[in-house]
Formats: structure tokens, sequence, C-alpha cells
């Protein structure tokens, strides 16, 4: 019989000659998408991570057709630090880019401080930050993040979803904790795969030659079940691979043409 549901699309690969090719392509992207959801929605729901991706966001800076009161945004992972802290990714995203653009404060969901103590309790408040967000406003069972934004580290891991760690088959909580993160800090939250397989985009971001080992593996062998690969939004949901030629490399998988 056949399936009710049709199976996740296969990624869409766009390769640039260069980081800033890269970053202007994608600020391009970024705007359609928000035009879609605030023409649809009035408002934009995205998800950051931290590592190198906060910076080649730099094009959205300066951007008129950026609404940046309409965003809301998120973070994929959060390192438990306070927020001044050098390993905070709210630090980082305030850095290359809240500092710079005028996102009302109150849009954007940083972690509770108060909590570091306790994860349980800090990873519960996030995720019912997110609820207050999702779960009032639109009515499925996972939010519907408009976008995420993801990097990958040199193991496969995205978001703080490591190889090999239990967290890979958590099913239920939209929000998780960990204790053990192989990369330091080891303490940090992460959004689940069931939040990143319900966006209706999600885009990897990855630049470099020291990207290309790692990306070959990740989309020409998903197979492995690297964390990064088992991203697969359920339809109508997309991934979208944002890379340099120098990541690119040692990919066969099909590179598309970039169209806006
Ligand atoms: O620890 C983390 O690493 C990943 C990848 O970082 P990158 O520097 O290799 O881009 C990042 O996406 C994640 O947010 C962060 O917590």
């Amino acid at each position: 019989m056949a399936s009710l549901h049709p199976p996740p699309s296969p990624p869409i690969l766009y390769s640039f000659e260069s980081p800033n090719e890269l970053s202007e392509n994608l600020a391009a992207f970024i705007v359609r998408a928000q035009k879609e959801a605030v023409d649809k929605k009035g408002r934009f729901t995205v998800a950051l991570s931290g590592g190198s991706l906060p910076k080649q966001l730099n094009k959205l800076i300066d951007n008129p057709a950026v609404k940046w009161d309409k965003w809301q945004v998120f973070f994929a992972d959060e390192r438990c630090v306070p927020l001044d802290h050098e390993d905070s990714n709210y630090n980082l995203c305030r850095k290359e880019l809240f500092s710079k653009v005028s996102i009302p404060k109150q849009n954007i969901h940083h972690i509770d401080v108060s909590l570091l103590d306790d994860l349980e309790e800090l990873a519960d408040a996030y995720e019912k930050a997110l609820i207050s967000e999702f779960a009032q406003k639109d009515s499925a069972r996972f939010p519907v993040f408009d976008l995420i934004l993801l990097g990958i580290g040199p193991d496969g891991h995205t978001c703080s979803l490591f190889p090999e760690h239990p967290l890979l088959t958590e099913e239920d909580r939209w929000v998780a904790y960990i204790e053990d993160s192989p990369k330091p800090p080891p303490k940090r939250i992460t959004l689940t795969f069931p939040v990143l397989n319900h966006a209706l985009r999600v885009v990897f971001i990855a630049a470099g030659e020291g990207k290309a080992d790692i990306l070959s593996t990740i989309i020409d062998n998903p197979q492995a079940g690297l964390p990064a690969s088992r991203v697969t939004p359920s339809h109508p949901g997309q991934v979208y691979w944002y890379v340099d030629n120098a990541a690119s490399a040692k990919v066969k998988y099909h590179k598309s043409e970039f169209k806006l």
C-alpha cells in the first residue's frame, strides 16, 4: 500500500567559489525564506548555531530587505555557561550579529542562566520557551521552524548531537541536555532530531578545506549514520547545503545551480 507521507526530499547542495560568495547567496536565500514566512504568518522563526556560522551571516547586516522585528530567534544548541562567556553561542551571535542589527531583545530566546546548576530544569525551561512560541500559534506536535541554520564538526556532529551518543535516538523531547560532550564545554543543551526533522528548511553551512573529508562522508555516505546525515526533515521540509568549493572538493553528490 502506498504511504500517505511522501519520503523526505534529497538534500540540495550549492557550492560557491569563495566564503564571501557563499555568504552573499545565503543572505539572499534567508531573505526569501523570511518573506515567505512573514507574508504567511507575520513572523519568521529561526534557530542559529554557534561555531563558524554567525560570521557567515554578515551579508544580512545592513540589508534593507531584512525585517529584524519579525524574527523570533532560538539557538539550535547552547553551551551551559554564562551569556558573556567566550564559549556561549549566544555571546558569539551577539558579537557577530545581534549587536549590529535591531532584533527586539524579547525576540532573542537565550537560555535561563539562573538554571545553570540544573541542566534538566534548564532544558525544560528552554523547551517551554519553544512551546510558548510554537504550540500556541501552530498546532503541530513538534515546532515547525521556518529556518534552522546548522554547522558541522569534524566528527560529523551538528547542534550538540554527537556520533554514537544516546541522544541520537531521542524521539519525544524538543530540547535535551548533555553533560558529556566530547567537544568542550561538556555541558550543553540541544534541539533534538524530531525538531530538526520537522523544520521547513534546514541549511548546513560549511567553508574551507578543513571540512572536505567530513562533508563527503556526510553527503555521499549517509548510511554511516553520522548525526548531520540524520537530518532529513519530513515533507515538505528541505535540507540545503551552502558550502564553498574548498569544502565540497571531495563530494561526489550532484551540485545544484543556485537560483533565487
Ligand atoms: O560545538 C559546536 O560546534 C558546531 C560546529 O562548529 P564549527 O565551528 O565547526 O562551525 C556548531 O554548529 C555548534 O553550534 C557548536 O555548539
